[in-house]
This record gives structure tokens, C-alpha cells and sequence, in this order.
């Protein structure tokens, strides 16, 4: 009798646990927007914005009215990548981050197609291939495939920031839709800053909302 009640009060004040992978380059706001994050999900949080190159995770779960989201923040250089894919069969939702002032102007158009995103004459550019390359590198890993991501076009408070719909257009439509572009998916792509929070919330509904449509093939963890 005890094992039946105590089964029935798990089942009862469980909850679907999901879990949330951020990607991006290094620099691009992966661990600022997990403060913000963080901080918008506790009861007096305040996000601790001086962040370090992450090396290594950081990870975070937080409480939501019917889910737990689970938030992994890997670092970004370019060394610790190799690393990323070891969390993809077990992530529900992909956020890739781009720092929108690192990008030129964002048109993947505009850039020859012999750049090997080795930095070399990247200069107008900014990060803009290196960015494409590993975006695509994500996409197109088995273990990714039907995963839903979001792009978050981050720092859109900085002046000399490349708009929302430019990356949506010149970058991010163009590796969804080039040939390395890999499966088709659920995927959004929304302006942010992490520094301030503006567009944070939006980013998590998305999430949330997501997660749940996809939980037949990727279904959470009960806790
Ligand atoms: N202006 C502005 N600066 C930002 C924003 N998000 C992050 N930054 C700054 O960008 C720098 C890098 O931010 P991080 O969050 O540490 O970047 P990261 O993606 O975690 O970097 P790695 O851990 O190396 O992969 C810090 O100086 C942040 O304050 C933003 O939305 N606006
Ligand atoms: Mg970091």
C-alpha cells in the first residue's frame, strides 16, 4: 500500500524535465544569456554579467509552471567545439547564439565561396563564415536531426549591430536551405540581447512551446 501511495504522489508532483543545449561562438552571450535566464526564473535573482570564457559547462535547471528546463552552456572557442556533439542525443531544443556586431553585414551572399572561414580576410566580414560553418556543422550531425532550434540574433542593443532580418535572410535562411543545411526542422529566429534581457522571455516560450510539440520523438525526463 505504501509503494502505491508513494507512486501515486510521484506521479502526482512529477514533472517533464527537458533539456535546453546553447551553441554559438565564443563571445556570442551563450553563459550572459543563462544568468539572464537564471535570474528571470528565481524569486530575487540578479544576473551576474561579468561573465569569463566558459571552458568546460555550465549548467542550470529551472522551474516552470508544467517543466523543468535543464540549460547547457558549453564554451564557444573554437577548441572546445569537438566537445558540443556529446550532448546532442540527450538535448530537446538547440539555441544557436550569433553575435549580431560580429557578422559584416550579415549576407552569406556577398562572401566568395572559396573563404574557408579561416579568419583570412574575414575582416569585413567579421565572424560571418566562421559562424555559417558551424552552423552547419550542427545541422548536419545525425544526432541533431528533428532537433528544434532557435537563432538568437544577440547584442541588438549595440549600435553597430546587424539587424534581426538580415540574418534571418542573409545567414541563417541560406545554411537552413543550402545543401548542408541537413534535415528539415522546427526552427525560429529571434532578436535578442542578453546584456539587457530584452527578447529573453520570448526565447523561452518558444522553447517551452516547442519542446512539448516535439516530445513524441524526443520525450523528457519525469521528475
Ligand atoms: N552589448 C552586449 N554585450 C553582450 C551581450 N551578450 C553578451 N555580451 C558580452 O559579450 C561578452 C561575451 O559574453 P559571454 O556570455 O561570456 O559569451 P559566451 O558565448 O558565453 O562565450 P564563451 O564562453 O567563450 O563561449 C561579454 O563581455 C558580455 O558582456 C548583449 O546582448 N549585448
Ligand atoms: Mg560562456
Amino acid at each position: 500500500m505504501y509503494h502505491l501511495f508513494k507512486g501515486l504522489y510521484l506521479y502526482a508532483t512529477s514533472k517533464e524535465e527537458y533539456s535546453v543545449l546553447l551553441l554559438g561562438l565564443d563571445n556570442a552571450g551563450k553563459t550572459t544569456l543563462l544568468e539572464q535566464i537564471k535570474a528571470a526564473h528565481s524569486p530575487h535573482g540578479h544576473p551576474n554579467l561579468k561573465t569569463v570564457p566558459t571552458v568546460g559547462q555550465n549548467v542550470s535547471t529551472i522551474t516552470l509552471p508544467d517543466m523543468y528546463l535543464k540549460i547547457w552552456d558549453v564554451g564557444g572557442q573554437h577548441s572546445l567545439r569537438g566537445l558540443w556533439q556529446s550532448y546532442y542525443s540527450s538535448c530537446h531544443a538547440i539555441v544557436f547564439i550569433i553575435d549580431s556586431t560580429d557578422v559584416g553585414d550579415g549576407d552569406l551572399g556577398r562572401l566568395g565561396s572559396d573563404d574557408n572561414g579561416t579568419g583570412a580576410g574575414d575582416d569585413e566580414y567579421g565572424r560571418l563564415n566562421e559562424c555559417r560553418l558551424v552552423l552547419e556543422d550542427v545541422l548536419q550531425n545525425e544526432d541533431t536531426e528533428g532537433v528544434p532550434i532557435l537563432v538568437l540574433a544577440n547584442k541588438q542593443d549595440r549600435e553597430d549591430c546587424v539587424e534581426v532580418v538580415r540574418i534571418k535572410e542573409g545567414l541563417v535562411r541560406k545554411v537552413f536551405e543550402g545543401e548542408k543545411g541537413g534535415s528539415v526542422r522546427d526552427s525560429r529566429v529571434l532578436p535578442c540581447s542578453a546584456l539587457t534581457g530584452t527578447g529573453v522571455q520570448e526565447a523561452v516560450e518558444w522553447l517551452c512551446s516547442r519542446v512539448k510539440w516535439n516530445k513524441e520523438s524526443r520525450p523528457p525526463v519525469m521528475r
